[in-house]
């Protein structure tokens, strides 16, 4: 079997998800993380629809920094959100996985009509 390459920003992601995991369930008053997963899935999923937005915007209307910073911003809250609702990153790539070398036309046009 052929080694893949090596992959810094799984690594990065993964070393991301290990901090977040030991944030939990530790002082609020000294952890972001810590705080916003005391305040549950919904608010988390509210700040990630925020920092959603904030993307959005970037992309339209902000230079190249801003919207490196604002989908950092994004990355960041959607891990914290697949913690709270206890989805490992490693479920989310092997689904990019599974889908890699399918078209998004070619299973689009395979679904069935409603
Ligand atoms: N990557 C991040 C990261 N990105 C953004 N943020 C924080 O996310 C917050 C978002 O700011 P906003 O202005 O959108 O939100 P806010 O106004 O403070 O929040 P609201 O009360 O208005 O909802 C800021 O406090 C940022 O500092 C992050 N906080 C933490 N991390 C990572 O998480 C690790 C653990 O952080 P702590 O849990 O704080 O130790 C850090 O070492 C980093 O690796």
């Amino acid at each position: 079997m052929t080694a893949l390459p090596p992959n810094p920003a799984a690594d990065t992601l993964a070393r991301l998800e290990a901090t977040i995991a030991a944030r939990a369930g530790t002082d609020p008053d000294a952890s972001y993380v810590a705080r916003l997963l005391a305040k549950g899935v919904g608010k988390i999923a509210q700040k990630v629809g925020e920092e959603a937005t904030e993307t959005v915007i970037a992309a339209v209307s902000q230079d190249e920094a801003a919207l490196t910073g604002e989908a950092a911003d994004l990355l960041f809250h959607l891990m914290v959100l697949l913690r709270a609702r206890g989805v490992p990153l490693a479920a989310v790539l092997a689904e990019l996985d599974r889908r890699e070398g399918t078209s998004g036309i070619a299973e689009k046009a395979s679904r069935p009509r409603s």
